[in-house]
């Protein structure tokens, strides 16, 4: 079975999907967003399967297509930020190399806006985020391999470090 290069974990706003696409750049090799195989599954954006279906079904999606993925997948690989919050998803995450790309309240909130296509910041995303953030990040360090900060800096800074981190070379 083929394993990904490396794998993309970090709050919504870090820059998981943008800085992926360069990595894979950088590396010659694909790239692949967990988002976009969930509403490939679907038949649906995201923001309706939660509507229509909820969270914990989006979350049920998540989970297994973020283990086709890993399973199947040689390249560069973006999660969704929750999708650290399932346990078995963690325990297949020991198994790869992972990236966390950490991002702070004032940046995440800048790139986020409002929150537009991302369902779990439809209401208040100042103070959703601030929340997911401190119950989240000891999540993403459990499973980061290595660890990139994005605040204030460009994809591009931030792919090259990435590139870098990883031993695989930057542009
Ligand atoms: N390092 C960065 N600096 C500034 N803007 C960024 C950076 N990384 C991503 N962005 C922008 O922030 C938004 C969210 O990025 P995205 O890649 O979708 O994040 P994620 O997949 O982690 O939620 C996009 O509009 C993107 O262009
Ligand atoms: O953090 C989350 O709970 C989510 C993050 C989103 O992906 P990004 O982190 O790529 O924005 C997407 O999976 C969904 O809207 C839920
Ligand atoms: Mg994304």
């Amino acid at each position: 079975m083929s394993t990904p290069v490396c794998v993309l974990v970090g709050m919504m706003g870090a820059g998981k999907t943008t800085v992926g696409g360069l990595v894979a750049e950088r590396l010659g090799v694909p790239f692949r967003d967990v988002d976009a195989d969930i509403e490939a599954a679907a038949g649906k954006p995201i923001p309706d399967i939660f509507i229509d279906d909820g969270e914990e079904r989006f979350r049920e999606l998540e989970r297994d297509a973020v283990a086709a993925a890993l399973d199947g997948f040689a390249g560069v690989l973006a999660l969704g930020g929750g999708a650290i919050l399932d346990p078995q998803t963690r325990k297949r995450l020991a198994d790869h190399r992972v990236v966390y790309l950490s991002v702070e309240l004032p940046d995440a909130l800048k790139r986020v806006g409002f929150g537009a296509g991302r369902p779990v910041l439809a209401m208040n995303p100042r103070a959703t985020l601030r929340h997911l953030l401190d119950q989240r990040r000891p999540l993403y360090e459990e499973v980061a391999t290595v660890v990139v900060a994005t605040d204030g800096r460009t994809p591009d800074e931030v792919a090259d470090e990435v590139a870098a981190a990883l031993g695989l070379g930057g542009r």
